[in-house]
């Protein structure tokens, strides 16, 4: 059962304590290098090995044929397809929106500085196929892609026994516009896609969610190719007073929670009446709920009720945490949006669960986890774009800054900068 704690509690259990911890451990970090150490020197023979090894499946083929992706859209049902056409529009027509344009200054009639913006060429997405089964994860991490005019979209997801994977992850790739989609997981998928094989070809950025294997070898590959994040587990708080329904509550603590046992999710409100309601309907909802023994683990190991004396303190304390997601469960939500300085994404009103952002809304449901949305930001089309600046000076212009490059480059002494400016102006 979720545990009630008070604000200093919450601060020490669930903000100090984790920053404090290392998010990935050793052991983990050790598996992963030694696999991807292993796939890049021998590629192809090294990646079948630990394919049987994890999955104990060696897949015909890496990539599923066309066919087989025909083949698929007869395999999910009508209305699945539709809704997740719909849910495709939504997010496509959200993320269009962040799309940037190539910027062009002409500083003066001598000087033109610009930034070009350029999409990255290949990306690799990885879908998790282990536990669970994720079509929105395909929509949310590859129409960002597409829409940023990504060459090539590789998706990858582990393989399952009958050499296939779930027509619904095909039927979503389709949907969104992926390229090609190889059946592999884990550790192997991130080595083959980050260093390639004699049959895979090498991405420049990996992005999307997986367990403690893939976020460990994502954090090995960084440098070599660019990663969106390391997420860690799922998490929510719910910010809300006397006037929020408990059972509301109640459901979106547990659709946080049934995701994961180490998934963490926060109550934060001034209502001790809210929060003891709660508590009787997590117990009812939970004895319907397939994956109960999950979502009981983790609403009672790393979960949390806070009563507050004042809305405000609700918010200092979710900007202390900034957690992946924010539920703000009060009258006018709206008026609130400016209080909330760090978390991935926001929920505003009774009628906005959070679940209705992880499949539908529009906004993206790959988030800052752990604390990290005080300095970074959910999956948007500019992870898949890069920035290159340029500049142009004339004769004239150069002749003018001269002096001051000459200034600062003698004091960082050094001259072959002053010269590649002087030798330019007949002064060498
Ligand atoms: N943040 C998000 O947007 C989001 C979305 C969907 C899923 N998720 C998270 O992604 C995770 C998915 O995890 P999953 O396990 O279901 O699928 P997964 O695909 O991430 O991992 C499965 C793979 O892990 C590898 N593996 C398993 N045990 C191993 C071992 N002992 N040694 C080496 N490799 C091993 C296998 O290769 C297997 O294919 C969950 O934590 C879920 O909450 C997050
Ligand atoms: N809530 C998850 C991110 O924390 C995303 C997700 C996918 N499917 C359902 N939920
Ligand atoms: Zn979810």
């Amino acid at each position: 059962m979720i545990r009630t704690f008070t604000s200093e509690q919450f601060i020490e259990t669930f903000i100090r304590s984790k920053n404090k911890a290392k998010s990935l451990s050793d052991d983990t970090l050790k598996i992963a290098k030694q696999v991807i150490d292993q796939i890049r020197l021998q590629g192809e023979s090294a990646l079948k090995e630990y394919v049987q090894k994890f999955e104990g499946y060696l897949p015909l083929n890496w990539e599923v044929t066309d066919e087989e992706r025909k083949q698929a859209w007869s395999k999910v049902d009508v209305e699945t397809i539709t809704s997740l056409q719909k849910a495709a529009d939504n997010i496509k027509k959200f993320h269009s929106k962040q799309i940037q344009q190539s910027k062009i200054m002409e500083l003066t009639e001598d000087i033109i500085a610009g930034q070009l913006y350029r999409p990255i060429e290949r990306v690799g997405i990885y879908v998790p196929g282990g536990t669970a089964c994720y079509p929105s994860t395909v929509l949310m991490n590859a129409i960002p892609a597409v829409l940023a005019g990504v060459s090539e979209v590789i998706m990858t997801t582990p393989v399952r026994e009958e050499d296939s994977i779930a027509p619904i992850l095909s039927v979503a790739a389709d949907i969104s516009g992926v390229n090609k989609i190889y059946k592999i997981g884990g550790i192997q998928a991130i080595a083959a896609l980050a260093y390639g094989t004699e049959q895979i070809a090498p991405v420049d950025k990996i992005v999307g969610p997986g367990n403690k294997y893939v976020a460990a070898a994502k954090s090995l590959v960084f440098g070599d190719v660019g990663i969106d994040m390391i997420a860690g587990p799922s998490e929510v708080a719910i910010i809300a007073d006397e006037t929020a329904n408990p059972k509301y509550v109640a459901a979106d603590l547990i659709a946080q929670a049934e995701h994961d046992e180490n998934a963490r999710t926060f109550l934060l409100t001034t209502s001790e009446k809210l929060i003891n309601e709660t508590k009787i309907e997590i117990v009812k909802q939970c004895e319907k709920l397939p994956r109960a023994t999950i979502a009981k683990k983790s609403l009672s190991t790393q979960s949390a009720s806070v009563r507050v004396s004042k809305i405000d303190f609700a918010f200092d304390l979710v900007n202390k945490l900034a957690p992946e997601h924010v539920e703000i469960q009060l009258e006018n939500p709206l008026s609130y949006l400016s209080k909330v300085k760090n978390a991935g994404s926001i929920f505003l009103g009774s009628y906005t669960p959070e679940a209705i952002g992880d499949y539908f809304g529009g906004p993206n449901h790959v988030l800052p986890t752990s604390g990290t949305a005080r300095f970074s930001s959910g999956l948007s089309v500019d992870d898949f774009m890069k920035k290159t600046t340029y500049l142009y000076y004339s004769e004239k212009a150069l002749c003018d800054a001269a002096p001051h490059v000459v200034n600062i480059a003698s004091e960082e002494k050094l001259i072959g900068h002053t010269r590649a400016v002087q030798v330019r102006l007949g002064k060498d």
